[in-house]
């Protein structure tokens, strides 16, 4: 699936869904790239999809982050397994139980994979780097969880410097289209698109100036029930909300 802007010119659509249990920072990581800021207090039913038109590689891409709510871990993940184009799956390292709860994440992954042949990117992310001192899962633990299931690895805090937490998510970008040009030489998308699942269009990616920076053009909720759209315009203060 593409938008198209103004005389037939396409633009990429990537969608990518930050997933962890309770705590780990889904929330305070997608506030840090769309608007630069770490607030410290987010309602934690909050599940909403945001938009941003970002510039990755020198090439427009409308990116769709969702940022989901699941109290009862992977067991209900219907709603993002087909929307992905590939997944950040987020744990503390000062939290060993959030961890654990990413190896049941990155299990129905990775089944979901296998299952229907799918190449959606899966990067495991340990956040909250500044707490280091209450470090409870080692940089090494976390790179082999993540070899044992073919993720990419990174350690970041949402409280610190933007750059770090936007080239997680530009990562994120880089690894979907790569992943949806290899399955499109594999002749896998058919089932995808069987599931409705848009591919990656690789003629959206066309050189373009590097603007000085990527702005956030638009912020999107869904499932907005009144009690959360107010939480979500009060954390969003400032942007478009639709
Ligand atoms: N020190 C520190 N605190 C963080 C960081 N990221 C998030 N937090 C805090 O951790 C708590 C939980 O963060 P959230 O972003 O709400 O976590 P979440 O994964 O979205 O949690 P749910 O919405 O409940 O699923 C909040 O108090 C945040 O301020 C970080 O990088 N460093």
């Amino acid at each position: 699936m593409s938008v198209m802007f103004g005389k037939a010119k396409p633009c990429a659509e990537c969608n990518l869904v930050l997933l962890g249990v309770m705590g780990s920072g889904k929330s305070a990581l997608t506030v840090k790239f769309l608007t630069k800021r770490f607030i410290s207090e987010y309602d934690p039913y909050l599940e909403d999809i945001y938009s941003t038109d970002e510039v990755v590689d020198q090439q427009p891409v409308t990116v769709r982050v969702m940022d989901t709510w699941d109290q009862e871990g992977p067991v209900n993940c219907e709603r993002y397994l087909s929307w992905a184009d590939a997944f950040l799956v987020v744990y503390s390292i000062d939290d060993k139980e959030s961890f654990k709860g990413c190896q049941l994440y990155l299990q129905a992954l990775s089944l979901h994979n296998n299952t229907f042949r799918s190449q959606t990117p899966i990067l495991l992310v340990g956040n909250k780097l500044d707490m280091d001192r209450y470090r409870q899962v080692s940089q090494s633990d976390g790179e082999a969880l993540a070899a044992r299931f073919g993720c990419s690895f990174f350690e970041v805090s949402a409280c610190w410097d933007f750059q770090s937490v936007q080239h997680i998510f530009y990562e994120a970008v880089r690894r979907a289209k790569r992943g949806s040009e290899h399955s499109s030489l594999l002749n896998v998308s058919e089932d995808k698109a069987l599931l409705g699942v848009h591919s990656f269009p690789t003629p959206c990616y066309r050189e373009m100036p590097v603007p000085a920076t990527a702005k956030l053009v638009t912020v999107k909720t869904s499932r907005a029930q009144s009690k959360r759209r107010a939480a979500t315009l009060t954390l969003l203060k400032g942007f478009k909300i639709f």
